[in-house]
C-alpha cells in the first residue's frame, strides 16, 4: 500500500500553499508515495490538516547530487537546502525527491 498522508514542518506551510515549494526530499521511510495519488497534508507539530497534494513523481537522489534546481523547487538556496536536510536526516546519502501539485 502506498502512503496517503504526509507531514511538513509548520514553517513550510505558507510556501506550499502559495505554490513556491513544489518538492520535498525524504528518506527511505517516506518514499512509498504513488504517482497520481492524493495525500492529505498536516503539520508535524500539531497534526493540523492544511491541504491535499497530488503526487507527481518519486525519484531517488544522492545527497551529493542535490542541485540549484532542487533548491529552486524548495524556494531555498542550495546551501540552505543542504543544511535543512542534514538537520532532518543526518548522514543519509540515499534520498528521494517527491514532487507534487497542490489540489484545490
Ligand atoms: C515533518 C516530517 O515528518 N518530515 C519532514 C521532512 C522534510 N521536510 C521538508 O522537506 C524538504 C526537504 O527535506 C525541506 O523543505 C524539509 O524541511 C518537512 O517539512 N518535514
Amino acid at each position: 500500500m502506498s502512503l496517503s498522508k504526509i507531514t511538513f514542518f509548520e514553517r513550510f506551510e505558507a510556501d506550499i500553499l502559495s505554490g513556491k515549494k513544489t518538492i520535498t526530499i525524504r528518506d527511505e521511510a517516506e518514499k512509498d508515495y504513488a504517482p497520481n495519488s492524493v495525500v492529505q497534508v498536516s503539520t508535524y507539530e500539531n497534526d493540523r490538516w492544511f491541504c491535499a497534494l497530488k503526487i507527481q513523481s518519486v525519484d531517488a537522489i544522492a545527497f551529493s547530487q542535490l542541485s540549484e534546481f532542487h533548491a529552486q523547487q524548495e524556494n531555498m538556496t542550495l546551501p540552505e537546502l543542504k543544511n535543512v536536510i542534514q538537520e532532518i536526516y543526518p548522514d543519509v546519502e540515499r534520498l528521494y525527491v517527491i514532487s507534487y501539485e497542490l489540489i484545490g
